[in-house]
């Protein structure tokens, strides 16, 4: 075959595509954690359309590889044929090659195809320690080198392709780095993966100034996991897949470095096989059950209710006792936080996804401004309390429209739900014991502790505990995040709130 013979109907032209085309050229792994399944999940994980050529058979699991079958060459180059003569191919991942005839094969395509970004993995010996290239097929690896624009070998393959030593800590797998960037002519990706260490850093490597500088490195956590089977095969694709949409290798790796490592930690929660397992290449798409996030918020805000529940605060509202300059510091806070809440609820409004969550919001924040001129009307008109904002009030205030700048709906329910809920509960406590104790009209706070008994009230905090849940279930896994820390803070302020008078009264 020669190289003549392939041709490509398109201009493979680089960069800046929003679903690459990413073809992975690589053996199969039935277990499905390396090789070309493991090609496909990275690029779609990417948002890359993966292809793939099969090079080479496995026999293998999480616990090794049991056989391997190399198909005749002839039906490689028909599928290699067959994808480069209908579609534009924007990205190459090679893999598992498996015979010198195999990489002969391949060689010849890719001086013929020319595609825009070759990243090429030279798979030799799996984690398991079973052979994938056959050792006479060595030096015809070594030629096809020159070809790749990234070379991404572990330790134990960087140090065979440059016939040296194995290097025993990361100053020394830089150098072979650099010495094989010089000798090919292309990038090295330097891996970390074989080294010992908490950290786990990986390093692009090129001498000829290509690169911003020599040597680009990008840290990382090492996790600790036996579940590393297919990690080179998956950053390998990842890498082709991103460096299509960016064209900036530096901007690849820090892309996708911290995807794999969100793969390796939740690479338990597969739970496939019994010795080294794949990653979760999909941890960024897990769909949470309904109620999962709103249950995962009441852990935040359980530990908060209790501690609201042991204050002098919520103690003296229920006995009676409560001196009343405490209880109209109080209410006056509570007219100015409920004033900037409002602004805040309609900003719930402005951002919500559907008519429902728009009117409801819009409603909330309507409420909250007529609670807030009743508070004034019937509850401070007779009382002296200090129209002065303060500073618990303020800081949560501000945090709820700091956390509604940022523009995210789900955040912003986050921010706000405490507000509902934690109230509603607390609400429903002190009625429930003023009921208890056969709800004495002498008790200095009976028409405030009837207040509690709303029923709209607490169908407004189910409402808003269930759209909140909803929002978590379409955000991304960052927003989740922020949505947990505003959350958290809210509750914190709960608490802070129902203690001020004590501070400040
Ligand atoms: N325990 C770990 N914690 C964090 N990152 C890791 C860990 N092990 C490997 N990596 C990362 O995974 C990628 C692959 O690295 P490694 O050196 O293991 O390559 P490899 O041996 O080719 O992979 P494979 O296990 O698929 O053969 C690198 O980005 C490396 O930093
Ligand atoms: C088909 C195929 N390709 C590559 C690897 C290397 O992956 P690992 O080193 O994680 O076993 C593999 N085991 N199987």
């Amino acid at each position: 075959m020669t190289s003549s013979s392939y041709s490509s109907v398109y201009p493979l032209v680089v960069s800046g595509r929003e679903t690459p085309r990413v073809l992975s050229i690589a053996g199969s792994d039935p277990s499905g954690g390396a090789g070309i399944q493991a090609d496909l999940k990275s690029i779609a994980a990417q948002g890359g359309y993966g292809m793939a050529a099969v090079t080479a058979l496995t026999a293998q699991n999480t616990l090794g590889v049991s056989a391997v079958h190399v198909p005749p060459v002839e039906f490689l180059r028909q599928q290699l044929e067959a994808i480069s003569t209908d579609i534009a191919i924007d990205a190459v991942k090679i893999g598992m090659l498996g015979d010198a005839a195999v990489i002969d094969e391949v060689r010849g395509w890719l001086e013929a195809v020319r595609p825009a970004v070759v990243v090429l993995d030279p798979v030799m010996v799996a984690t398991s320690g079973d052979r994938l290239l056959r050792g006479s097929a060595e030096q015809a690896l070594r030629a096809l080198l020159p070809l790749a624009d990234l070379i991404t070998p572990n330790l134990p393959e960087l140090a065979m392709l440059l016939g040296e030593p194995e290097a025993a800590d990361w100053e020394s797998a830089l150098n072979q780095g650099k010495r094989l960037a010089a000798e090919c002519g292309t990038t090295v990706l330097v891996k970390g993966g074989h080294l010992a260490g908490t950290e786990c850093p990986d390093a692009l490597v090129n001498t000829s100034g290509l690169l911003r500088q020599d040597v680009i490195e990008v840290a990382g956590p090492r996790i600790e996991t036996k579940n590393s089977h297919g990690t080179g095969c998956s950053l390998s694709s990842a890498l082709a897949t991103v460096q299509a949409r960016t064209g900036d290798w530096e901007a690849s790796l820090r892309e996708v470095k911290p995807w794999l490592l969100q793969a390796l930690l939740h690479s338990d929660s597969l739970d496939v096989g019994k010795g080294n397992g794949p990653v979760h290449h999909f941890h960024h798409h897990q769909v949470l059950r309904p109620g999962e996030f709103a249950a995962a918020l009441w852990k935040e805000a359980a530990p908060e209710l209790a501690a609201i529940h042991k204050l002098s605060f919520i103690d003296g509202l229920q006995s009676g006792d409560l001196p009343e300059a405490a209880f109209n510091y109080y209410l006056a806070q509570d007219a100015i936080y409920l004033n900037g809440y409002s602004r805040v609820l309609a900003r719930a409004g402005a951002l919500a996804p559907t008519e429902e969550e728009q009117l409801f919001w819009a409603k909330a924040s309507q409420q909250c401004l007529e609670v807030e001129s009743e508070l004034h009307r019937n509850w401070l008109s007779t009382r002296e309390a200090s129209p002065v904002t303060g500073p618990v009030t303020k800081s949560y205030v501000d945090h709820l429209l700091a956390s509604s700048a940022a523009g995210s709906y789900a955040v912003v329910l986050a921010a706000i739900l405490p507000c509902y809920w934690l109230y509603a509960e607390v609400g429903q406590q002190l009625h429930a014991s003023f009921v208890d104790a056969g709800a004495p009209a002498a008790h200095p706070y009976a028409n405030w502790l009837r207040t509690y008994a709303d029923e709209e009230f607490a169908a407004a905090t189910r409402n808003a505990i269930n759209f909140t849940d909803a929002a978590a279930a379409a955000a991304s896994e960052g927003e989740r995040a922020s949505m947990l820390e505003a959350f958290a803070q809210s509750c914190r302020y709960e608490t802070a709130f129902f203690d001020a008078p004590r501070l400040f009264a």
